[in-house]
Formats: structure tokens, C-alpha cells, sequence
């Protein structure tokens, strides 16, 4: 055995060392990229990876020695980190006609089978065939008509708390799987253990460990996909084989159950129906792929829409635990404008700014500890570009790093401050071009997240009702000392706090009474 892999691991390496000669001798002329730290001869011996874990906080420090734009090759893949707004905006944003790419990835999309989620297609036909019609049904016009669904999941929420608070992440992700679902496939989802909500739990484990570009040596060098699975080391193929059939079933199962439920009659109307609809009536022959599109759509939806506002919200709780004073601020704007215990909130409450502070709580939260650290990675596929006199390869990809960008110091004085109070004065931070609202968050340029306006919506409406009813504050030991909560943080593609103890206690006997009575109204 061991000589068949060796055998293998030495045709591998022999390939790639052949294919870098050649690159070599076609006496590419030297460009100047931009500082980073050094790759050996060819990129062979590799001094430097790409970090695993927590990678954003390693670009971070990359940019005290090599500046705010550090570049990498490894393996002949130029990787360019982008550390500061600046760098981000000028690149990503200013000249997103040649950055809004996306490089292959050929662990999550061809050995795992997500090659469907159109946030990883290249920019192209087909990529825009699949943005458009996302679009259409989450672009801020829309979402309002999604208002009545989120409210209701706000409202199971506070009433799930109610009998049990110690799995949080169980709870939120019932309330963001079931919002999306819902305007997806018009499917309700269970209170305990729904099929398609532990289906995609379990696949979407697969899409946050690969999602972070570097994480897997196949991506630098596809070559190793043909390792075989039994391989020592080729953990990576043993577990993609895996995701794979959790892929499939994804973006399969809960589409099957719409059609289904459209022949026997008894589908909701959703996006789905919606698409399939319409794509009957215009002629299934005059555009035989759209199927395809309608299946896709729906499923990055669900892959992208649901643990990413799981991780704002769980953040928000735990920013509630250690700040308490932020939490009172909060609550007392919405008990100026709704009375203790009179209703819980809803949308209507939200215009012209009356609870504006909610907003900046919002913002503070996606900006304190952001979801997604580094963007997904974007790729200048066209041609080279020159930046502040460096020469930027055509190939190269190129990774925002938006926990650098959201905690700079210059920008957002002592960063690491849960402090939605920074955002208040507009004129003087205008003025001193600090604290903007950290929309980068989102990510960058053509590629920015689709789904923002529904996630905001989702994040505010749960925000608001669960402060008008409950006081989230730290548990106490048997001597009656308040226990600090844990503050750490997952690393992969979508960061989560990990577990932390908390308290949940109603504000007064008239919060129970609403929220008991969430199980009529919802
Ligand atoms: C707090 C919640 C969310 C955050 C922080 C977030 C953040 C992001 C980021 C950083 C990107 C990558 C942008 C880039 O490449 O520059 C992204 C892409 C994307 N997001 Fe979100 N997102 C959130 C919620 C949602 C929701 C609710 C949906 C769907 C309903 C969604 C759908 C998508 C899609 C489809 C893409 C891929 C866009 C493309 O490649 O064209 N996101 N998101």
C-alpha cells in the first residue's frame, strides 16, 4: 500500500514541479507585486501558508510589517490581502468591473458538490442569470412583503425562550432557517428536529470549515484531487465524499417537497412557486436551463441566509450580557415610544428614525465581532492591474479582510468596545471621517451581499422584541457572584460566539402575559 501512494504523491509533485519550469521558462517578465511575506523558490517550499485558524487576525498583524496590502504566492497562486478600507474601496468597490470574480475552488465546489451556491460561480452569464433573480426577491422593495413572516418567528422566538434559553444557537437558528425557508420554499418548519433544517445544518458544517480560501491544499493545487481517498493524509477527500451527499440532498430534498406539493395542490406560494410559475407560462423550451437557476437560487439563499444571521444575533446577546448599561439605553428608547408591557413591537415602529439606537445597536453588533471576517475571495481574472505602483496579477485572488477594516483604530476609536454610541454624532464623525456605518460588513463592490436587507429586517425585529421583554444579564454562582461569559469566538467562514451562560429574565408579569400570548398571535 504504502508504495502505490508514494507512487502517486511523487507523479503529483512531478506534475506540478514540471508545470512550474514551464511557466518559468516561458521567462515570464518579473512584476513588481506589492510586499508580503516570503515564498520560497518557485513557491515549492512553502515558508508561509495561508493561516487556518482565525486567519483574519493573522492578515491583521501581516499589515504592522508589510502595510495595509500584503501579497502571497503560493503554489503559483497569488493571493492579495486587502487590510484597509481604502485598499478595499479602490479595489473591490472602484474597480469591481475586474474584481468581482470568484477563483475556482475546487474543494468546496468539486469535491464537495456546492457548485450549485452562485456565490461561487465566476463573474459571468450564468453567475448574473442567478444574482438577477435573487434580486428580484430580496431587493429592498420587496423584503417589506417578508415583514409578516419574520414577525411571526420573532414572536415563536421569544416564546421558545421563554421554556428554555440554555441552546441559543438551537433557537436563533429555528427562527432564521424557518424565515428563510419560509420565503423559499413556503415551507413551516417544526418546532423540534424539522427534516430540512437538520439537513442543512449538517451540510452547511462543510460549507463554513471549507469556506475560508486556504483552508485546503487542493485549492492551490487541483492536482491533489485525484489522491486517493484512502491515502494517509487525504482526510480532505474523505470528508468531501461525505458533504457531498448532504450537498445534493440540500439542493435537492426541499425543492422535490415544493414540487411535489405543487401537483397535489397544496404548495404556499414562495419563491419557488413563484419562479416555476412563471417559467411554465413563458415555455419551459424557450429556456431549458432556468430550472437549474430556480433550484440554485434557493438553495445559496438558505446556505447564505441562515447561520450568518444566526452569528449577529447570538452576538447581540452576548454584547447584552457584558454591557449592560448599552442594553438599558436600548430598551428605554423602545419603552419611549411603546409603553412597558403595553405590545410588542413591531415594524411600525421602526420609521423615521424612532428607534434609531436599535440601529446603531445593529450595527455595532455586526462591526464588534462580523460574521464573515475575511469576504468571500474575489479574483482578478481578466488582466493585470497596476496598484500604488505595484503590479496585481491577472489570477489573482483577492481577500478583503473585514475584521481588519471594522476594528482599524484610526477609524473606529478603541475598537474592541461594544459601543453603538460611536455612531450618535453623524456630523462630528463626518467631520473627523471616523466611525462611519461599517457597511463593509456585507462585503464588496459587485459581489456585496444580496441578502442584507432581509437580514437587517430579521435582526431588528427579533433585537427589538426581545429587549421589550426580557433583561439578558450574567448568571450568578451559589455565592451569588456574577459569572463572567465566555467570549471566544469560532473561526471558518461564518464566526459564531461559542457557548456562554447567560440569564434571561422577563421584565414583569405583564412581558410574560405578551409573550404567552405569542402563541395565539403567531
Ligand atoms: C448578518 C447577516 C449577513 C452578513 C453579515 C452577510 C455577509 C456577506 C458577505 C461578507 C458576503 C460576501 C460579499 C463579497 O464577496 O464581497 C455575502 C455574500 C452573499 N450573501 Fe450575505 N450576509 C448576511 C446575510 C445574508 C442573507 C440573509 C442572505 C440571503 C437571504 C444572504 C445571501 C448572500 C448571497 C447570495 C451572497 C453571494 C453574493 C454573490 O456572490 O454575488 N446573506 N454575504
Amino acid at each position: 500500500m504504502p508504495t502505490v501512494s508514494y507512487g502517486w504523491l511523487s507523479a503529483i509533485l512531478l506534475g506540478t514541479f514540471a508545470y512550474i519550469l514551464r511557466q518559468r521558462s516561458r521567462g515570464q517578465r518579473k512584476q513588481q507585486c506589492p510586499p508580503g511575506p516570503p515564498t520560497s523558490w518557485g513557491g515549492l517550499k512553502l515558508k508561509v501558508e495561508l493561516p487556518k485558524q482565525y486567519p483574519w487576525l493573522t492578515y491583521a498583524k501581516w499589515k504592522g510589517i508589510y502595510g495595509d496590502i500584503v501579497f502571497l504566492n503560493i503554489f503559483r497562486n497569488p493571493v492579495l490581502v486587502l487590510n484597509s478600507a481604502e485598499a478595499a474601496q479602490d479595489l473591490l468597490e472602484k474597480r469591481s468591473a475586474i474584481y468581482s470574480s470568484r477563483p475556482v475552488r475546487t474543494m468546496q465546489a468539486e469535491l464537495m458538490g456546492f457548485g450549485f451556491l452562485f456565490s461561487g460561480l465566476p463573474y459571468n452569464a450564468w453567475y448574473k442569470q442567478h444574482r438577477n433573480m435573487f434580486h428580484k426577491h430580496f431587493q429592498p422593495k420587496v423584503v417589506p412583503e417578508y415583514h409578516a413572516i419574520q414577525l411571526k418567528h420573532a414572536r415563536i422566538l421569544l416564546r421558545n425562550l421563554l421554556h428554555d434559553h440554555s441552546n441559543l444557537d438551537h433557537h436563533i437558528r429555528r427562527t432564521t432557517a424557518a424565515i428563510v425557508l419560509e420565503i423559499s420554499y413556503g415551507h413551516h418548519v417544526a418546532d423540534q428536529g424539522d427534516e430540512y433544517v437538520t439537513l442543512a445544518d449538517k451540510a452547511l458544517f462543510g460549507v463554513t470549515q471549507s469556506g475560508v480560501f486556504g483552508t485546503y491544499m487542493v485549492d492551490y493545487v487541483p492536482l491533489l484531487k485525484h489522491v486517493p481517498a484512502w491515502m494517509p493524509g487525504a482526510e480532505f477527500k474523505r470528508n468531501a465524499r461525505k458533504w457531498r451527499t448532504l450537498a445534493t440532498q440540500m439542493l435537492n430534498r426541499p425543492f422535490e417537497m415544493v414540487k411535489e406539493r405543487m401537483e397535489s395542490g397544496t404548495a404556499e406560494g414562495c419563491m419557488i412557486t413563484t419562479e416555476l410559475e412563471s417559467w411554465f407560462r413563458e415555455g419551459i423550451d424557450n429556456d431549458k436551463s432556468r430550472g437549474t437557476v430556480i433550484k440554485d437560487v434557493a438553495a445559496t439563499a438558505y446556505a447564505a441566509g441562515s447561520d450568518t444571521t444566526l452569528s449577529t444575533l447570538a452576538t447581540f446577546f452576548l454584547a447584552m450580557v457584558l454591557y449592560p448599561s448599552v442594553q438599558e439605553k436600548a430598551r428605554d428608547e423602545i419603552f419611549k415610544h411603546i409603553p412597558c408591557g403595553e405590545r410588542l413591537p413591531s415594524f411600525g415602529d421602526r420609521g423615521d428614525g424612532q428607534l434609531s439606537y436599535i440601529d446603531y445597536v445593529i450595527w455595532e453588533s455586526l462591526r464588534w465581532h462580523p460574521v464573515v471576517n475575511i469576504s468571500l475571495a474575489h479574483y482578478i481574472e481578466e488582466r493585470n492591474d497596476e496598484y500604488r505602483g505595484y503590479t496585481i496579477p491577472k489570477g489573482t485572488t483577492v481577500l478583503g479582510n473585514i475584521w481588519a477594516i471594522t476594528h482599524d483604530a484610526a477609524v473606529y476609536p478603541d475598537p474592541e468596545k461594544f459601543d453603538p454610541e460611536r455612531f450618535v454624532n453623524t456630523r462630528v464623525n463626518e467631520e473627523q471621517g471616523i466611525n462611519p456605518i461599517p457597511e463593509v460588513v456585507f462585503g464588496f463592490g459587485r459581489r456585496v451581499c444580496p441578502g442584507r436587507f432581509l437580514a437587517l429586517d430579521t435582526i431588528w425585529i427579533v433585537i427589538a422584541s426581545v429587549l421589550a421583554v426580557y433583561r439578558i444579564s450574567k448568571t450568578v454562582d451559589d455565592d451569588g457572584n456574577e459569572v463572567e461569559p465566555n467570549v471566544e469566538y469560532t473561526s471558518g467562514l461564518f464566526s459564531r460566539p461559542k457557548p456562554f451562560e447567560f440569564r434571561l429574565t422577563p421584565l414583569s408579569d405583564g412581558a410574560t402575559t405578551l409573550i404567552a400570548q405569542t402563541v395565539t398571535d403567531a
